[in-house]
C-alpha cells in the first residue's frame, strides 16, 4: 500500500480515515449485486436473495434491521463460502487480502515495532473478520442513513455505490466524496486503544451516513471489519513501548453499546 503525499500515513492515523485505490483488475460488482438482493424473498437456488428471513444459524451476526435506514447483514469469513454466491465470497477473500496488508501498513507507521503486529493482534487466539452487507432504504423516512459510530474493530474497509458517507474531522461532520473504484479504510476502537500511547496514535473514527431524502435511490455499501474477537482482552502499547492488557473486548464492547445506545449482539 502506497499514499500518494509524503505524510500520507501520518495524515491517515489521524484523521482515521482514507481512500484507497482498488486494484485494477477488482470487480466490485457482485458485493454490489448482494447489497441490492439480500433483502428480496427467497428463491431456491438464489443465494443473492432471503437473507432477510435465513436466520443464518452458523453465524453469531446475521441479519439486523436498525432503526435508522439500514438493514444490515453481517457473516463471518469463514461462512462466506456457505452463505454466499460463489463471486462474492472471492471478492470478499480478496478485500479481505487488502484489509491486512492496510491494517500491517498502519500499524507500522504508528509505531509498532516490526515483528511484533501479530501479538499486538491477539496472537494465536485469533481475530475475527466479517463482512456486513448494508441497504439503505431511501424510503423511510429516519434521520439518519447510519447513526454516528465509531467502528470496534482495529480497521474497516468498505465501498459504497453513492455519496452520504460523513466523518467527525477536527469537530466537524465533513462529507467525503467517493471517487469510483475506491475503497474507504476507517480505523476502529482496537487500533485506538492499541496505538494510543505510541508515536503515531490512529484514531477510530467517528462517522455516519446521511438519510438519502424521499424519492431518492437505495444505497449500497458492503465492508470488510477485522477487530479482536470477543473472547480476546484488549490490549495496548505503554509509552514505554510495553504491550499489556487494557480490557475485555466484550466488557468494552458491552460498555460501548450502553453509552451509544444501541443493542450488543445478542448472540455473542
Ligand atoms: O455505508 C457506509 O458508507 C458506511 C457503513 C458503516 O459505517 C458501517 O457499516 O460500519
Ligand atoms: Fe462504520
Amino acid at each position: 500500500m502506497e499514499f500518494d503525499r509524503p505524510d500520507g500515513a501520518a495524515e491517515a492515523l489521524r484523521a482515521g480515515a482514507f481512500l484507497l485505490r482498488m486494484p485494477d483488475d477488482l470487480d466490485p460488482a457482485p458485493g454490489l449485486d448482494l447489497c441490492r438482493r439480500f433483502y428480496l424473498p427467497p428463491v431456491p437456488g438464489d443465494r443473492y436473495r432471503g437473507h432477510r428471513e435465513h436466520g443464518h444459524p452458523a453465524s453469531k451476526l446475521g441479519y439486523e434491521d436498525r432503526p435508522d435506514q439500514v438493514e444490515q447483514l453481517q457473516i463471518e469469513a469463514h461462512l462466506w463460502q456457505r452463505y454466499f454466491p460463489e463471486e462474492v465470497t472471492s471478492l470478499l477473500e480478496r478485500m479481505e487480502e487488502i484489509t491486512g496488508t492496510a491494517l500491517h501498513a498502519l500499524l507500522s507507521a504508528a509505531g509498532v515495532p516490526a515483528g511484533d503486529a501479530d501479538e499486538a493482534l491477539g496472537g494465536h487466539h485469533g481475530g475475527l473478520c466479517y463482512t456486513t452487507v448494508n441497504h439503505y432504504r431511501g424510503d423511510l423516512d429516519r434521520r439518519v442513513g447510519i447513526v454516528e459510530h465509531t467502528d470496534s474493530g482495529y480497521i474497516t474497509l468498505f465501498h459504497a455505490d453513492q455519496p452520504g458517507f460523513e466523518v467527525l474531522d477536527n469537530g466537524r461532520w465533513t462529507p467525503i466524496e467517493l471517487p469510483e473504484r475506491h475503497f474507504v479504510v476507517n480505523l476502529g476502537d482496537a487500533f485506538d486503544v492499541l496505538t494510543r500511547h505510541l508515536p503515531h496514535p490512529g484514531t477510530a473514527v467517528l462517522h455516519r451516513v446521511a438519510a438519502a431524502g424521499p424519492g431518492q435511490p437505495d444505497r449500497s455499501s458492503f465492508t470488510i471489519y477485522m477487530g479482536p474477537s470477543y473472547g480476546m482482552v484488549l490490549r495496548q502499547y505503554t509509552s514505554d513501548g510495553e504491550l499489556v492488557d487494557y480490557q475485555s473486548f466484550r466488557d468494552f464492547s458491552v460498555a460501548k453499546a450502553a453509552r451509544m445506545g444501541y443493542q450488543f449482539h445478542d448472540r455473542i
